[in-house]
């Protein structure tokens, strides 16, 4: 996975997937190359699924990748995970600071930075999620919430090799509900002047995801936004015909 000039297609498959759904991880390894033109495609199932879709795209076109990880790399941390144990698994990516783990744990910016540094550890990719609210939006604080999560989640040493943002507003997660184009123009120019300030050239190259609600529908006209570098897509990607149709909705 490298730059934004070349599209990344990212499911995050959440808590969905048992052992009997893998053909429709069979299903994207088979339509991946007709989509190879167009974009990157990494699937993120739950952390039960990493090694056994690992190993089957093993020389194929999609990468595999987790959605979360802890801080520290081994240790007395019942029930978590370490990006080591998801690099072992076969994950090239992780998913950090998505909202749903923001708020069903609480989890805060200085956390999700650590996170971010425990995938750079393991030798990962770090897709630094932030968004805001409903309530936030309403406020008129967008701009404010987003400079607020990009300042405090992403660390120093982020390149465009290691780091991927996804913008996900909240309000547009799971509800069918996707802001207009001109505001992810908006707000995706805004995290692009953001990104060069701090990091400078790898900031000018980092990949802005958008996430939320992308379906086959409205792909292509969200990711022909400029700095949209791709997406991070939730429910259209436990579908292989979804998931391969947003790919292919990705300008040439
Ligand atoms: O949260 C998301 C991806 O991380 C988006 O989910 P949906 O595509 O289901 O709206």
């Amino acid at each position: 996975m490298t730059e934004a000039n070349r599209p990344l297609i990212a499911g995050n498959w959440k808590m969905n997937g048992l052992k009997a759904q893998a053909a429709e991880f069979d299903a994207m390894l088979n339509g991946a190359a007709e989509v190879s033109g167009k974009a990157d495609l990494l699937v993120c199932p739950p952390a039960t699924l990493i090694a056994a879709f690992a190993e089957k795209a093993r020389g194929k076109t999609v990468a595999v990748g987790a959605q979360d990880c802890h801080p520290k790399a081994s240790g007395a941390h019942t029930g978590d995970i370490a990006a080591e144990m998801l690099a072992d698994a076969g994950a090239s990516a992780i998913i950090v600071g998505h909202s749903e783990r923001r708020a069903d744990h609480g989890e805060g910016d200085a956390l999700v930075r650590q996170k971010a540094e425990a995938a750079w550890r393991a030798g990962l990719v770090a897709i630094v999620c932030i968004g805001e609210t409903q309530a936030q939006r309403d406020a008129g604080r967008t701009l404010d919430i987003v400079r607020g999560q990009l300042d405090g989640s992403l660390a120093d040493g982020s390149t465009a090799a290691n780091l991927v943002v996804a913008y996900e507003p909240v309000w547009a997660i799971g509800t069918g509900l996707t802001p207009t184009a001109k505001d992810v123009e908006q707000i995706h120019g805004f995290i692009r002047e953001f990104l060069t300030s701090r990091f400078r050239d790898e900031g000018a190259k980092m990949r802005i995801l958008y996430g939320g609600s992308v379906k086959p529908s409205n792909a292509a006209e969200l990711m022909a936004v400029k700095n949209v570098n791709g997406a991070l897509v939730g429910g259209a990607s436990l579908k292989a015909a979804d998931f391969l149709a947003i790919a292919q909705g990705c300008p040439n």
